[in-house]
């Protein structure tokens, strides 16, 4: 797997949001995101996502340029800011309802994928009674799922308690391997050291490199 951006430029009513972004991303790597609110790190995640186009630059995926060879990458697990669940339906419900828009996980991979994030799948409570931290998990859950090659997860532990936290991060080093690119951006600078093996900083729309 690799995402290429090159020079990778956004913006928004004439204001850059991104700017002049160049950077290759490959499989066997958890890359953390840091950087202030407002720095770009959504903007960038959208970007590689599909979800915005770059006003200049591209972004390839194996290759292909987003927007013009193809729509989205064709494998991708995405959680960004509040995914929206059906707030009358389980936690497992909800899941299985994604997967069969997705093209169909397993029921034990559904069930394995809660318990990886540390959901109970037989939890009868409907989403809309689930907590912020649940409802977090959920998120985290439904972007891995499946195991997808490109996993994007915007401050995926927000919400999260200290030991969630620990149970968050097993469930995404458990997915590393040499091809998947796991990606995580995440405003404290000290987790995301701790979750990432490598951690790229971003500043007013840039990015840099950390040693
Ligand atoms: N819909 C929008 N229209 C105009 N500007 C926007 C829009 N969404 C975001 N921005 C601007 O783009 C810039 C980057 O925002 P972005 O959400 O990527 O930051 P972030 O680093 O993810 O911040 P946070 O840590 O708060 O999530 C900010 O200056 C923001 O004000």
């Amino acid at each position: 797997m690799e995402i290429k951006l090159e020079h990778v430029t956004k913006k928004i009513k004439g204001v850059p949001v991104l700017q002049d972004v160049t950077k290759t991303f490959t499989g066997g790597c958890i890359y953390g995101l840091s950087g202030k609110n407002g720095c770009g790190k959504t903007m960038l995640m959208r970007t590689m996502a599909g979800l915005i186009y770059p006003t200049s630059g591209a972004v390839k995926i194996n290759g292909k340029t987003l927007g013009k060879d193809i729509s989205f990458p064709p494998s991708m697990g995405l959680l960004i800011e509040n995914p929206a669940f059906l707030r009358g339906y389980t936690g497992l419900e909800n899941l299985e309802i994604l997967a069969k828009v997705q093209g169909g996980v397993p029921q034990d991979e559904i069930r394995a994928t809660l318990e990886q994030v540390g959901l109970d799948p037989d939890d009868k409570r409907k989403y809309y009674k689930y907590s912020l931290g649940m409802r977090q998990r959920l998120g985290i859950a439904a972007a891995i799922m499946g195991k997808p090659d490109i996993i994007l997860l915007d401050e995926p532990i927000n919400a999260i308690d200290a030991e969630g936290v620990s149970v968050i991060r097993d469930a995404i080093r458990a997915l590393m391997d040499d091809e998947r690119i796991i990606i995580i951006a995440c405003h404290d600078k000290e987790e995301m050291e701790y979750m990432a093996d490598t951690v790229l900083h971003m500043s007013e729309g840039r990015l840099e490199e950390e040693a």
